[in-house]
């Protein structure tokens, strides 16, 4: 596991070490007559990595959604480094927070290159007569967000892929490709959703690597995940929403040791259950042992 904190390497929109980047206070979101998110407070600081972890419907899209800009939540106010989200989401990102999304949202037809550049557009200033005339500075530009991206692609490791379309990589670079295309915002918080979601235990093990390259650089994180090994492994703190409304927060064994947090997710088996597979595998391959044995045994009367 990385756990180094330098950040020599600290990103262009990363904030001093300590502060509080995000502070959502009694965040409350209603579809009609349905409370999705209840009066929640949180806060993510700097240099941290924050889980939200929640049964399914328990509001944690939704919280993120209001974090976003993508919906004015209905009661409650959201800080970025102390200022007041905009109720839009550009201008949420533009003002430094980035997201991936549930369900990977790429330009599927275009290059995985093209695809970090469009996560630039918040960061560079040439207007649209820059671009159609294309003068100096508009080529300046855009030799340095081509650089910027292929530095970011080379952070996540794509950078051999380029030039290749986003529809054609594997499910679990289409991610990492998500993620270098938040980077490209230059953000000081990311909010991940999901982002194991059909990944295999290595691509799992790598993500997890990421992120935590992404914290050292200065950038702090708030996850969404089902994926309890990689939550509890990953993260400095970690908030349980349960029907809209935050249950229990604290660091990683305080969470797993809460008996209301089991009880929250009893009869909804934990997707990804660490160890379930295994557990599976091993309990059939005794079965099959013992009908083996018992096989041979039988055999052996057999043959008296
Ligand atoms: N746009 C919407 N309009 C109406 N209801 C919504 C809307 N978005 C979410 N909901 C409802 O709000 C509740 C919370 O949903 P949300 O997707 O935020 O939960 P979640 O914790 O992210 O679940 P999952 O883990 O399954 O993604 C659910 O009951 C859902 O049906």
């Amino acid at each position: 596991m990385t756990t180094d904190t330098t950040t020599k390497d600290t990103a262009p929109g990363a904030p001093a070490p300590g502060t509080t980047v995000l502070d959502a206070r009694g965040v409350t979101m209603r579809f009609g007559g349905l409370t999705a998110v209840n009066g929640v407070d949180l806060t993510v600081n700097s240099g941290e990595i924050v889980g939200l972890i929640g049964p399914n419907g328990a509001g944690k899209t939704t919280f993120f959604n209001c974090l976003t800009g993508l919906y004015i939540p209905t009661e409650g106010e959201v800080r970025y480094k102390g200022t007041v989200l905009p109720a839009k989401s550009f201008k949420v990102t533009a003002a430094g927070i980035a997201r991936t999304f549930q369900n990977i949202r790429l330009f599927a037809n275009m290059t995985v290159l093209e695809n970090v550049l469009v996560g630039r557009h918040t960061r560079t200033k040439e207007g649209f007569w820059s671009a159609v005339l294309r003068g100096p500075g508009f080529h300046k530009a855009e030799a340095t967000s081509r650089e910027r991206a292929m530095e970011l692609l080379e952070f996540v490791g794509l950078d051999a892929k380029a030039d290749h379309l986003a529809r054609n990589l594997p499910y679990g670079e289409q991610r990492k490709l998500e993620i270098a295309r938040a980077l490209a915002s230059e953000p000081g918080l990311l909010l991940l959703d999901e982002p194991t979601a059909g990944m295999n235990p290595q691509e799992t093990r790598a993500t997890e690597e990421l992120v935590f390259a992404i914290r050292d650089k200065g950038i702090a994180v708030l996850v969404i995940e089902h994926d309890m090994r990689f939550i509890f492994n990953l993260c400095d703190r970690v908030a349980v929403l349960v029907q809209g409304q935050k249950l229990v927060e604290g660091d990683s064994a305080t969470v797993q040791g809460d008996e209301r947090v089991v009880a929250a997710y009893l009869g909804e088996p934990l997707e990804n259950d660490p160890g379930a597979a295994e557990a599976a595998e091993v309990e059939a391959a005794e079965a099959a042992q013992a009908d083996t044995t018992k096989d041979t045994a039988a055999g052996k009367e057999n043959d008296r």
